[in-house]
């Protein structure tokens, strides 16, 4: 099992824990436009350390961003598996593309 599918399953697990021992359940309580904005604001502060930061942050940010999706989606009851599943479809898409060209 990849990293971000061991995540997500940890995540799944931690929504009904104590919100005062998990974060997941604490960010739960919050509600969805509390997820939202966490979301958001680690989009912003990769974006900092894309612009302004250092490798290790960057590093960092990402993995929030990466980590507050997921959060974001299992709050929403989407799979992230939906999520690959349209990301292997769109290269699939662009690979007809890239072949159509080619032939042209
Ligand atoms: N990957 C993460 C992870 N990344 C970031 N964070 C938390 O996300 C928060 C983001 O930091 P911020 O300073 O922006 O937010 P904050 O000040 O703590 O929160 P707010 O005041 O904004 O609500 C921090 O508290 C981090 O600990 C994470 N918390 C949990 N996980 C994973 O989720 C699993 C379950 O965690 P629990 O729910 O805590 O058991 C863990 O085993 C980890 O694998």
């Amino acid at each position: 099992m990849d990293t971000l599918t061991r995540l997500e399953a940890t995540i799944a697990q931690r929504l009904t824990a104590a919100p005062e021992e998990s974060y997941v359940a604490k960010l739960h309580a919050k509600g969805l436009p509390k997820i939202a904005q966490k979301l958001g604001e680690e989009a912003t502060e990769a974006v900092i350390a894309a612009l302004a930061g250092d490798e290790a942050e960057l590093v960092g940010e990402a993995a929030d961003l990466l980590f507050h999706l997921l959060v974001l989606l299992g709050a929403k009851g989407v799979a992230l598996e939906q999520v690959l599943a349209e990301l292997d479809r769109r290269e699939g898409v662009s690979g007809l593309a890239e072949k159509a060209a080619r032939s042209e």
